[in-house]
């Protein structure tokens, strides 16, 4: 598992989301809770299938999700979020969650890796087809 081990954050690239878990997060242990962190997860990769979907987009389904190392309180937890796949309906968004841990020290831990699909969705709930792609 050395490869979970990282001395950056991803170059060139904006997280979606950061983020601080406290202690209300947290087991009796003192580690976060795995249903918080894939909260944050599902937000951070709706933003850019919203982006791409122009509208409003539910959760069909978690693909893979790895907790590669534990989240602690206090980690400054940085979320980016890629769009691997677009189908008729379907956004499917690459997360991937690095924790900045004794940030002093800038100790930075890839701790998790996500895949998951969103459907663009109209006012009623229901499917619709993603638009074009519109150039910038
Ligand atoms: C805001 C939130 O995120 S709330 C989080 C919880 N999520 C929800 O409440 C959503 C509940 N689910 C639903 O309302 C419905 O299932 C919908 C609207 C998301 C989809 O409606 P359906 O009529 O079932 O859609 P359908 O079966 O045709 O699938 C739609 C797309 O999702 C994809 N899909 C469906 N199931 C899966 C799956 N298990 N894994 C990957 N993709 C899937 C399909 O391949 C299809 O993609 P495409 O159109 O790009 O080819």
């Amino acid at each position: 598992m050395t490869d979970t081990l990282q001395t950056s954050l991803p170059q060139g690239k904006m997280p979606q989301l950061r983020v601080m878990p406290m202690p209300a997060d947290a087991n009796v242990h003192g580690d976060v809770f795995g249903g918080w962190i894939m909260a944050q997860v599902d937000i951070a990769g709706s933003l850019p299938a919203v982006r791409r979907a122009n509208g409003r987009v539910a959760t069909v389904a978690v693909n893979s999700f790895v907790f590669k190392q534990p989240v602690f309180v206090g980690d400054l937890l940085s979320l980016y979020a890629d769009i691997v796949k677009v189908g008729n309906t379907s956004i499917t968004v690459n997360v991937e969650v690095y924790a900045e841990r004794n940030r002093l020290q800038v100790e930075i831990v890839k701790v998790t890796e996500a895949t998951l699909t969103y459907v663009a969705t109209d006012e009623n709930r229901q499917r619709r087809p993603i638009p074009p792609l519109v150039e910038e």
